[in-house]
């Protein structure tokens, strides 16, 4: 679990997070979204430690982080798995070298043993026979199936993801959010993906953070966003004509068929 407790940054005289509570489950997709420069990756930054926030703490179960020295600092960041915008593959390497790099940065243990939680994670995002081939040989979706596997190669606790479908299309977006959720639940981790792919908010968003200039302007999951009544929100979510009428028919058959009152409840 990762908490935020009134977290601030600002750059000179301008505030770019205005106090941000939130609290991110384990074993749950927290997403955030919003519009551009509403300060989402500046909120991403800080958690992960790439920017010191000005005030307020970031809790990683339960431990200050940001009162933490570099040292302590460093042993969370073990803990923590990063997908990157453009997955950030190195052009030079196979794919089992980039899917390495973490246990030859971090890792113990002797080549073999790391070839083989190489191999286990390849297969895992269904890449078990790319292990040679080099990035420029391998599609978008298969980089992306590498990028996540360098980033669950040393089993982490917290998994942070920056635009995670940019680039892709729908369906192999789908695919890539399915992966990353199965992943979430089956190691039981905190994961933290930013994005603008609405469905990605409609069919992993376990939990949803909507930031609106620098500020934690809405949060729920994404069977309770259909029905939010907040304003800014509904006008950054449904933009598009055919996205409103999509949510009027949604709302439509979620009435008709009641279940939604059991499924808010339990919370799915
Ligand atoms: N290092 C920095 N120095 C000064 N200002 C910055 C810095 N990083 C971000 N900002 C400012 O902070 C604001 C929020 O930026 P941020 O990148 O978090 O937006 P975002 O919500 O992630 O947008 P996008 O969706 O376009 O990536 C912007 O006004 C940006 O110019």
């Amino acid at each position: 679990m990762i908490e935020l407790q009134d977290i601030r940054k600002s750059f000179g005289d301008k505030e770019i997070l205005k106090g941000v509570s939130a609290v991110m489950e384990s074993g749950k997709v927290n997403l955030i979204i919003g519009s551009s420069g509403s300060g989402k990756t500046v909120m991403m930054k800080c958690i992960v430690g790439l920017m010191d926030v000005n005030s307020g703490k970031i809790l990683y179960d339960q431990e200050d982080f940001t009162g933490m020295d570099i040292r302590e600092k460093m042993i969370i960041r073990q803990k923590i798995g990063m997908l990157f915008q453009g997955s950030a593959l190195f052009d030079s390497m196979t794919v089992e070298q980039n899917v390495m790099f973490p246990l030859d940065m971090f890792g113990t243990g002797n080549l073999r043993d790391k070839k083989k939680r190489v191999q286990e994670c390849l297969d895992r995002v269904n890449l078990t026979d790319a292990a040679r081939k080099f990035p420029a040989e391998i599609s978008g979706g298969m980089k992306k199936r590498v990028g996540i596997a360098r980033a669950i190669v040393l089993n982490p606790k917290y998994l942070f993801c920056d635009e995670p479908n940019s680039g892709l299309d729908p369906q192999t977006s789908l695919l890539i959010d399915k992966l990353i959720k199965e992943l979430t639940v089956e190691y039981n981790i905190t994961t933290v993906i930013n994005t603008h792919d609405m469905n990605t908010v409609m069919e992993s968003g376990d939990h949803i953070i909507y930031m609106y200039q620098g500020v934690k302007q809405w949060e729920g999951s994404n069977k309770e966003i259909v029905f939010s009544k907040d304003q800014k929100l509904n006008d950054f979510i449904f933009a598009s004509e055919f996205l409103r009428d999509a949510k009027e028919m949604r709302q439509m058959e979620m009435f008709q068929d009641n279940s939604w009152k059991d499924k808010l409840k339990k919370g799915e």
